[in-house]
């Protein structure tokens, strides 16, 4: 099976000969979920500008469907943490822009079913006529992930998406991309500090390391280990803590962030 992205040996420096990040390969299957977790200014972000075509690596490739990635393109799908909405418009019109740009030549009427049916899929329906400024945290952070699925990206790339809301709505937008994402067999790259959303949500788990300085002198950050979840794929948030093999994969990437995360 041909891999629908291929990473490839991707480095990143701001300091000559101090690179950040290098030797970072990896490839997302078709509808997989993959989440990447490690300390602060491993270069997670970095990894997943890349992809989105939005930062330039100093070294390597991001290959998509056989053409490397050069650029922002409404393939790529990308939720960032704060949701980027523009203020001025309401709901419906900020996902029915994205949706415009994606296909000019569709007419209005066209383009309101799509929108209405993407801010049903999140739960919005009640406010679709409502301007950022009216919503809540979470509720923007919903029309974020909306207006990414509205445009039916190849690939979806989430920034901490949840990292700003509280323990319950977190919870519930959770549920709702997991949904959205095994009905739409949508392919998800996705960064989280959270341990437990990660083995919720993913079917891999790439650990990634921290640059530092040793005896032998510095080490750049990288892919440390790749992970790949055995909990079944129907796992809900309030089953997780009973399946076996939870507390093992749990307490393997706790450690890994404890005491291997820093020192690889
Ligand atoms: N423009 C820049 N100039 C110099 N250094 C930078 C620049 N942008 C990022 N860095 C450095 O690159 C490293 C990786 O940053 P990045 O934001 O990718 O990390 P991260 O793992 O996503 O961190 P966090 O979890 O805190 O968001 C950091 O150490 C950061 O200080």
């Amino acid at each position: 099976m041909q891999a629908l992205i291929s990473v490839e040996k991707l480095s990143k420096s701001y300091v000559p000969g101090k690179p950040v990040f290098d030797d970072v390969s990896f490839e997302l299957q078709r509808g997989e979920f993959v989440c990447i977790i490690g300390h602060s200014g491993c270069g997670k972000t970095t990894v997943l500008n890349v992809l989105a075509g939005l930062d330039v690596a100093t070294g390597g490739h991001v290959i998509m469907d056989g053409r490397e990635v050069v650029g922002p393109s409404l393939d790529r799908g990308v939720v960032f943490q704060g949701h980027a909405l523009m203020p001025w418009l309401t709901v419906r019109q900020n996902i029915a822009f994205a949706v415009k740009s994606r296909w000019p030549d569709w007419k209005a009427t066209q383009v309101r079913t799509h929108v209405e049916k993407f801010v049903a899929l999140v739960g919005l329906s009640h406010a679709i006529d409502k301007k950022p400024s009216e919503l809540s945290g979470g509720m923007k952070q919903r029309v974020g992930i909306a207006r990414a699925f509205a445009i039916q990206p190849k690939m979806l790339l989430l920034d901490e998406p949840f990292g700003a809301l509280d323990a319950l709505t977190r919870g519930t937008i959770q549920d709702e991309l997991m949904a959205i994402v095994r009905q739409t067999q949508q392919t998800v790259f996705m960064i989280t500090h959270d341990v437990d959303e990660a083995i919720l949500l993913a079917d891999r788990i790439l650990l990634m390391s921290n640059g530092n300085e040793t005896a032998e002198g510095y080490r750049p950050g990288g892919i440390a280990e790749v992970v790949v979840n055995p909990l079944p794929r129907d796992r809900t948030r309030t089953s997780l803590h009973h399946l076996e093999g939870y507390y093992p994969l749990r307490n393997h990437i706790v450690d890994f962030l404890v005491s291997r995360a820093r020192a690889h």
